[in-house]
């Protein structure tokens, strides 16, 4: 039996508490995001957790679905108009399995950790977002990204909002989280998301994350990757889901992209959306 005073270093953040260093985390977290649209809690996972957090995506390593693609930073197709240097045209592969949420059990560690009291409060009292609901999705609340030597996350701009992840298990080398805040703020700034691309733009700051770090982070307007990975050792990040409206669960199509399957539920909320967007 797991729990979360084990496993979240709650001396040094103590979310579920009303307490002047809680406070003070949450002050540091949004300036940070207000500053660069990144927060990083370093050691937010006692050693203790990262033990267990570690163990158990071990054991469910073999229920990952694997993806392959070739994207660029925008997900769009390529578009033959434009010139051979344009960003647009920029295509990068792209591999790394998705262990889905099902796999992570009710009184695991990882749930445990998601489950413990304070946590999506404490998140949505860093990001400041005021429609803040965990995702529905069975497959894809709280999942691990699994990737191997020579992947990694291509350069790219996210199309949620935010993103929360913990680092568990990083590969023996590479799979530096780099990135260039607020590089789209006002327009797509092409030349120097092509300096991005390139390895010539100033504007890039890296981050050494390590097991046990959580991570807060809008991508949306801040080009970012994860530098490509070296050694045997998979590298392991916990993403958690949030979206702005309660119950919501991913389509049918996008869900057996990144899981490789549906549940019951993906097909009855099927077509119960109140958009029609895509995705
Ligand atoms: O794996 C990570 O650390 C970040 C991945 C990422 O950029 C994303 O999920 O959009
Ligand atoms: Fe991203």
């Amino acid at each position: 039996m797991y729990s979360g005073i084990d496993l979240i270093n709650l001396d040094r953040y103590p979310i579920h508490l009303d307490d002047p260093l809680r406070q003070s985390v949450l002050a540091k977290a949004r300036a940070d995001l207000a500053h660069d649209g990144c927060a990083i809690l370093k050691g937010f996972l006692t050693p203790a957790g990262i033990a267990a957090l570690t163990e158990e995506a071990d054991r469910v390593a073999s229920k990952g679905h694997r993806s392959f693609s070739r994207t660029n930073a925008y997900f769009t197709q390529d578009d033959p108009d434009l010139p051979p240097e344009d960003p647009r045209r920029q295509f990068f592969e792209r591999s790394n399995a998705f262990i889905p949420a099902d796999n992570f059990t009710p009184h695991g560690p990882l749930r445990t950790v998601h489950d413990f009291e304070g946590f999506d409060q404490f998140i949505q009292d860093c990001l400041q977002e005021e429609h803040f609901h965990r995702y529905a999705d069975p497959l894809a609340d709280v999942i691990v990204n699994m990737a191997d030597e020579g992947n990694g996350f291509p350069w790219h701009f996210d199309t949620n909002n935010f993103t929360v992840t913990l680092a568990i298990q990083n590969a023996e080398g590479g799979g530096a989280f780099e990135y260039a805040p607020a590089i789209r703020e006002v327009d797509e700034n092409f030349d120097e998301v092509s300096r991005v691309m390139d390895g010539s733009s100033d504007r890039v700051k890296v981050l050494e994350l390590e097991p046990g770090d959580l991570q807060l982070f809008r991508g949306r307007y801040s080009l970012h990757r994860v530098a490509p990975l070296k050694g045997n050792r998979p590298r392991y990040v916990a993403i958690f889901s949030y979206v702005d409206e309660p119950g919501m669960v991913g389509s049918v199509e996008r869900t057996k992209q990144l899981y490789g399957r549906v549940l019951p539920i993906h097909i009855e909320r099927a077509g119960q959306r109140l958009d029609s967007f895509i995705d």
